[in-house]
Parts: C-alpha cells; structure tokens; sequence
C-alpha cells in the first residue's frame, strides 16, 4: 500500500512551502518504500509514497491526466487496490480512452475524468485516493466502502491538509500535536466514533465517504452505507452463492506483480482464504502459495486456555498447510521483546498514537517484518467475523440482549478494559460510560431497518451493523499500521462490498442454521479443508502468555514510577500501580490482567515520543 498526503491551500502558492510538503510526503516513506513524488501547482499539492503492486514501472505517481497531452486536467494521488480495473479499463477503451501504462492508478484517475465523482460506485476494492480537479480547482477525498485504506484530514482556514496516516498531517507546522478529552476517550475505548481521529481538529475521512473541497468549504458525503434488503435465497442457494462470490473474490485478489502470501492461522477464515488463493494461484500455474503463521517461543508447553482462547493455532496451521500444500513458514517470537522499547517504538510511531491490547501489535508488526522479506502482498481472513457472526459475543443470549456494545457486555469485556491504573477523578471527567451510551444510541439509530423482519433478526442485524462500524475498523487500523510500516500490503477477502452486502442481509435464523458460529462460511468452504479445521471453535489472534512478557513490562512500569517528570504520572492511580508491581511475577501474564499496564507504559511513550499536549479542559464538537 502506498502513502498519500497533500495540502490544499487557496490564500497561497504552495511553491513556496515546497520543503514542508516534502517533509510531510517523507513520513509516508514506511508506506510507500519504492517510489516519491510531489505535484506542486498554485494552492494545490499532493505527494505520494508508493509500493508498487501492480505495473511496476508505470504506475509512478502523482499522476496528471492531461488533455491532448497538454494541459492538465485532473491529478491523483492514490493508495490501495482497485480489483475490478482491467473490465474499468476496457469500458474506457470503449468510450475513446487511450492508456499509457497497465496500471490501475491510470484507470481510476481516467474513470474519473470520464464519469465524474459518481464513479467510485464502480470500484471494486480497497482503496483512499485524492483528486485535485484543475477544471474546477476542487480537491476530493475518497475512502473505500468499509475504511479498509485509512485517510485523515485537518481543516485550514483557507482548505485542507491531508495524508494516509496523522503523522503526515502533523508534519505541517499549521496542526498542533493537542489532544483533548476527546482525543483521550478515542483511545481508551474499544469502540471507534466513525469520523473521529485522536489529534484536534483532525478528521478521518469516513467509510464510504467523499470529501469535496473548494472555495466555498467542505462538503461530506456517504456514497456506500450498509442497506437493509429482503434475502431471497433458500439456504442451498445462499451456500452456493457465498461460495461464487468467494471464488470470484479470490480470481481478482490474487493479482499482483509481485509476490503474494497469506496469513494462515489454522481457523476457518484464513484456512478458507488461503485454500481458495491456493486453488487459483496453481489453476493460473503459478505453483504453491506461502504461508505464514506467527507463535511464541515455549507457547506450546506452557499454553493455558482462557475465555476466548481454547486452543493454540500451531497445529492446525499444520493440519492446514499439509492439506493444500503450502510453503509454510512459522515465524516464532521472542515474548520479552514484544514488551521491550524498540518495539514499543516502533508500533507507536506506527499508530501515531498508543493502544490498548499490548503485545498484539508488536506480534504483528514482527510476523509482517518477516512476512515482508519474502512476500509484497498478503491475504488475511479480517471481517469474517464481524459478517458471518464468529466472536463469542454473538452467541450470548447475555451479550447479545444487553444495552450496549456485545464485545463489552460479556466478561470476555476485561480483553478490552485497560483503565484500571488511571485516576478515578480522570476517569469520572472522561465519563466514558456517558459517552459510549451516546454513541451507542447513535449507531442504533443508523441501523437500516427492513420492514417485517422478526424482532430477534432486527436486532442480529443491529449487532452485525455495530461491528462493522464500531469494532471492525479498530482491527482494519491495526492491520493496516503495523503492515504498511514494513511496506506490507494486506489483503482482506471477506471484504468485498459484495460479499459484505449478500450475507449482512441474510437472516440470522439462516446464518446460525447448525447452530454454530460463521455457519453458512463453514458450509461454503467444507470441501477446501481438513475435518480438524472445520470442526474447530474460532479463536482469535494469539497472545503471548510468557511471563517474560510481564517481567519487561513491569520494569518498565517501574522506571515510570521512578520518575516524576514522566507525562502520564499526572493521569495515574499510583496506589492501583504500586499494588500491581507488588504482585507476584506470573500471576499477570494473561494477556487480560497486562492490558492496564500495557496502555500506562504505551501512553507514557506516546506522550514522550509525540510531544503531545493533553488538553482535557478542552470541549471538541
Ligand atoms: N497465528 C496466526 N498467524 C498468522 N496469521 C494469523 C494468526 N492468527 C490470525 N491471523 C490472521 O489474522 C486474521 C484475523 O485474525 P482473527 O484473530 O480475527 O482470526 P479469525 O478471524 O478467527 O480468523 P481465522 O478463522 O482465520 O483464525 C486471520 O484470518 C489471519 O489471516
Ligand atoms: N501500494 C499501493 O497502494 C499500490 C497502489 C497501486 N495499486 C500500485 O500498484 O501502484
């Protein structure tokens, strides 16, 4: 994937600013390791980092389409896949379009200058992309249906500065490093408000959203939201039908010019994803495909069931690897460096911000860094879940009948809940509960509503719905930071819009018609796996459990103590602390019982490294 920014700016000639705009272009170097480039004309500029994927030569961007040659029409600077853009690219060739190169940037800029801003209901794909139309001297941000690509904005008084990531925006010396109580609650919850970035006055540009900027102001617009339709199909052809579209998903997907692998944990999604990828990759003869899997050093010996973790992946990667043929790799870390420094730089920098749910992105960023030494693209089974219902949450008569978000309605909620070493009165003036009740009463209301549908399908569709908007896009930005900063695209199947739309219409009745979770995915993909892989109960991405991990962490928690002047001292419970580091060594090492420490030495290094200033007395809208 590549990294986009730019800066549009009608009181000035950004000419003038070339140096800022580099460095801004510059922080997307992670992103987009092969290519740079920067288009400077008047009040407008966009630069582009790129990892080139497909046309590895003539895909370079910022990329001007002209007319007759001559004069500038429109320029793009543009992230991510567009899978359908070879049937785009023949519909333009029909309408009198000539191409230069083979790229799927060309397409997208043409289609565009020829069908205006309603093309992107054409797309198929990932993707975040501006467009800055010299005809009418506007700029457009686009972002794909399920916010799958990230793209972040900050107004100006006199237009907009933007960038893949808010470290490309905050390398304008116009946006200050402020967070608010706003800004803090983004943080601290595992809900994510749609449209909300952590830094004031900064927006990310939504799902399915288009963001038009000219003279006049701004102007948002949703053109993908998810609909409510009556599901016709009886349950064989549902089953069948997933499957088609699956197949037709995986054909598009596994193209690339460069190496392509997948992430295989030995559950039903990815077994799916990596079986079918597997199929078409030898029906093109293009031989085995490679997959990866990350574990802990010793994870086997000591693992230790918990509320959502049954069993260990390693081996049914085994199972599954064995059965298509794969050229696996497992790649096994090191528990203590998960919780060490470098890492923890190095994921911070990633997110421009801290997290909750430690090691999980350091596990990552390690399996992508070794990922990325073989392989440019990866598929991943993200978002099975959240459509087919797969999380335990969904299958809690408790969870699923609370008021309020499934994930944090079960006692799975304490995977979630980091804030136990923060002051009570921190706490009390975030009024966390306040806000997420809001939030949560907002999402209810957008949910679409098909008239006549049974009271228990309603509210299924209600839980798929806050998934998709609230949770998902949590995962997606995980996936997203720790893969691009190694210059890893990945890949996610089961994102499809298509795909997305068929089966959140399918009643929950049908999509539970075995009573187990992800039913009709099962039922899809039965024939492309072992038993072993089909009978197992889902289980998410692995935690380390090493009480290595803990140690690193409390030291570090430790050192914070030591020291007055540390940023995050002020939000601290130091009692809550000092009885934590009073524990004994071990009786921690769930990956529950580390996430409060986690997020208190993750804030403390975020506030450091990013020189942020907490404004919490301050209201946001
Ligand atoms: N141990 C692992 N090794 C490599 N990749 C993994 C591993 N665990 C998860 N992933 C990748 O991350 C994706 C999402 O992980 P998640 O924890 O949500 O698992 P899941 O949705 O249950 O998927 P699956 O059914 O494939 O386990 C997986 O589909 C897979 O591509
Ligand atoms: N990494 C990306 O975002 C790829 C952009 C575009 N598809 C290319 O191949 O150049």
């Amino acid at each position: 994937m590549c990294g986009i920014t730019g800066w549009l700016s009608y009181d000035q000639n950004l000419e003038h600013q070339r140096e800022v705009l580099q460095k801004m272009t510059e922080t997307m170097a992670l992103r987009g390791p092969d290519a740079h480039g920067l288009w400077i004309d008047g009040p407008a500029a966009v630069g582009h980092c790129r990892l080139s994927v497909i046309d590895l030569e003539g895909g370079r961007q910022p990329m001007v389409e002209k007319l007759d040659s001559q004069k500038d029409v429109a320029v793009i600077t543009y992230s991510g896949e567009v899978y359908n853009f070879k049937e785009l690219r023949e519909e333009l060739k029909a309408e009198g379009y000539h191409f230069n190169t083979s790229s799927d940037t060309e397409v997208v800029l043409k289609a565009y200058v020829a069908w205006g801003e309603d093309f992107v209901y054409k797309l198929n794909g990932m993707f975040a992309f501006a467009i800055w139309d010299v005809r009418t001297q506007e700029m457009i941000l686009i972002r794909d249906r399920l916010g799958i690509k990230p793209l972040y904005y900050y107004r100006t008084h006199d237009g907009v500065i933007f960038g893949s990531e808010p470290k490309a925006i905050l390398a304008n010396p116009l946006v200050p490093r402020r967070v608010t109580a706003q800004g803090l609650r983004g943080i601290l919850q595992m809900v994510r408000v749609p449209g909300y970035a952590v830094f004031a006055g900064m927006r990310e540009v939504m799902p399915g959203e288009i963001v038009r900027i000219n003279r006049q102001g701004i102007v948002n617009r949703h053109y993908w939201r998810l609909e409510a339709r009556k599901h016709e199909d009886n349950l064989e052809d549902t089953i069948k039908n997933t499957r088609a579209l699956l197949d037709d998903i995986l054909a598009r997907q596994i193209i690339a010019d460069v190496p392509l692998c997948s992430l295989l944990s030995g559950g039903l999604d990815s077994s799916i994803i990596t079986s079918l990828a597997s199929k078409k990759l030898l029906e093109s003869g293009k031989g085995n495909i490679n997959s990866f899997s990350v574990d802990f050093i010793d994870h086997g010996a000591e693992f230790v069931s918990d509320d959502i973790r049954g069993t260990r992946d390693a081996p049914f990667v085994k199972d599954l690897a064995e059965h298509v043929h794969t050229n696996h790799r497992d790649v096994v870390l090191d528990s203590r460096e998960l919780a060490g420094p470098v890492l923890r730089t190095k994921v911070i920098h990633a997110m421009d911000m801290a997290i909750v749910n430690g090691d999980m992105y350091p596990s990552l960023y390690c399996l992508f860094e070794e990922v990325k030494r073989h392989s440019t693209v990866a598929l991943s089974g993200e978002g099975a879940d959240e459509i087919f219902g797969g999380y335990k949450w969904f299958h809690d008569e408790d969870a699923v009948s609370g008021k309020g978000y499934p994930w944090m309605n079960l006692s799975s909620r304490k995977f979630f809940e980091g804030k136990s070493l923060l002051k009570r009165d921190l706490l009390e003036k975030l009024d966390l509960e306040n806000f997420i009740k809001k939030d949560y009463e907002r999402a209810l209301s957008e949910v679409p509503i098909l008239p006549g549908e049974s009271v228990e399908n309603h509210r299924m569709r209600q839980i798929v719905y806050l998934h998709v908007t609230r949770f998902l896009c949590i995962l997606l930005d995980r996936k997203d930071r720790m893969s691009m900063a190694v210059g890893l695209e990945v890949r996610v199947p089961f994102l499809d819009h298509r795909l997305v739309e068929y089966v959140y219409n399918i009643p929950w009745d049908m999509k539970t018609f075995d009573g187990r979770e992800k039913s009709i995915l099962r039922a899809a993909g039965r024939d492309l796996l072992p038993n072993s892989i089909v009978e197992r109960v889902k289980c998410p991405y692995p935690s380390t459990q090493d009480p290595a991990y803990e140690i690193e962490l409390r030291a570090a928690l430790a050192k914070i103590m030591e020291d007055e002047k540390a940023p995050v001292r002020p939000l601290l419970d130091d009692k809550a602390v000092k009885e934590t580091l009073a524990r004994e060594v071990g009786v921690s090492s769930l990956p529950y019982d580390r996430i409060a420490m986690d997020l208190v030495v993750y804030l403390n290094s975020w506030l450091v490294d990013y020189n942020v200033t907490l404004d919490l007395d301050e209201r946001e809208n």
